[in-house]
């Protein structure tokens, strides 16, 4: 039997998903044959492949398909960083965001409202002058569509390559929710949601720009550790709340940035405060004090904190930027946030 024959046959099967076949990929590390019995190993983008059994069925086809071929045994492994980023490629050198300062607001907990700060300061900064752009790199979990107001748009495409993100208050905003349904089922992997990022990054028209804000999932998963081992320019605020428990995990994301070389602005507390609408007096009632511990803890700035506000809650809901009026009390907050923010950047 001719290694040749296999690898022609192999040939003709394809990665459903990436729409390339196994050879062309580099997806087969072993070729073993003995006696009729072919023995191949592959390695996969992920372990947890939902097409893993697809693939074995049709290697099993196609070797089977061969004279002398008796018996196919098929073999997975994962593929090593390295080989996963000659398939989905690697940011650029975000050669185009020279003048550009990348901002990656992250968190530990989800629902701390790092989206809606995230949001509210791309509007500040733009209201102060800023080219700014944002991209929604919780690129399962986006939210960003529905606090900014533009869940029924649609991202443009011109001529089948250049994307044109959606301006809204003077912000250039990306996100996957523009893209497709609402409720369209995304059961995507790990790499392909980093392949999106890195399309949104190198792939989209953002024009010159002075701020691109990433608002990232919550915790310390694959999206932000990419962003951190990759983006070389990105330098990161931790959002968090007041409660003890959001501390705790914004404090790992804090690590993780520390061990990656990667640059901390500051923490935002969110939620610092009500303001109670009888006697106008500041009620901390989740706690006060955590995010400035946090932010002495990774010896990074405290940037300031955000009220708990009725009409945070209410705007995001219709999809109203309660920062649109930079001199309005909340405005205000995030104004003496975004000049501490510029200060450092
Ligand atoms: N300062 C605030 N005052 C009142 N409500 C707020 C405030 N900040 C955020 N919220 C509300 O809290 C909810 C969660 O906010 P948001 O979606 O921004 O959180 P998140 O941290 O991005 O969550 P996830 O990471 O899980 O997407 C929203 O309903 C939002 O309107």
């Amino acid at each position: 039997m001719d290694k040749k024959d296999i690898i022609e046959a192999l040939k003709k099967v394809y990665d459903p998903e990436l729409n390339k076949n196994l050879i062309e990929l580099n997806m087969v590390k072993n070729i073993s044959e003995k006696n009729g019995k072919v023995k191949v190993e592959v390695a996969l983008t992920t372990m947890a492949c939902p097409m893993k059994n697809t693939m074995k069925d049709d290697i099993v086809n196609e070797l089977s398909s061969l004279d002398g071929v008796k018996e196919v045994e098929v073999e997975f492994g994962e593929m090593t960083d390295i080989e996963k980023q000659s398939i989905f490629g690697k940011p650029e050198s975000l050669n185009n965001f020279q003048n550009t300062t990348v901002l990656a607001i992250g968190s530990g907990k989800g629902g701390v409202g790092k989206s809606t700060v995230t949001a509210n300061l791309a509007v500040t900064l733009s209201n102060m002058g800023y080219n700014v752009g944002l991209i929604d790199a919780d690129i399962l979990g986006y939210s960003i569509p529905q606090i900014m107001g533009i869940k029924e748009e649609k991202i443009t495409v011109v001529d089948e390559s250049i994307i044109i993100p959606i301006s809204v208050e003077g912000v250039k905003v990306m996100s996957m929710g523009n893209l497709v349904g609402e409720d369209e089922a995304l059961v995507w992997r790990g790499p392909v949601l980093s392949g999106v990022l890195n399309q949104f990054l190198t792939e989209v028209y953002w024009g010159d720009l002075d701020y691109l804000l990433l608002d990232l999932p919550p915790g310390t998963g694959d999206i932000p550790l990419s962003i951190m081992q990759e983006v070389k320019e990105a330098k990161f605020l931790i959002v968090t709340t007041p409660q003890v428990t959001a501390k705790g995990v914004a404090k790992r994301l804090g690590i993780m940035a520390k061990k990656t070389n990667t640059e901390i602005l500051g923490v935002i507390e969110n939620m610092s405060y009500f303001i109670c609408d009888n006697c106008d007096e500041k009620h901390y009632i989740f706690g006060s004090g955590e995010g400035e511990a946090l932010s002495k803890e990774l010896e990074v700035d405290f940037l300031g904190e955000i009220p708990l506000l009725k009409e945070i809650r209410i705007g995001s809901d219709k999809g109203v930027l309660i920062t649109k009026d930079l001199n309005s009390e909340i405005g205000q907050v995030y104004k003496q946030i975004s000049e501490k923010i510029i200060k450092k950047s």
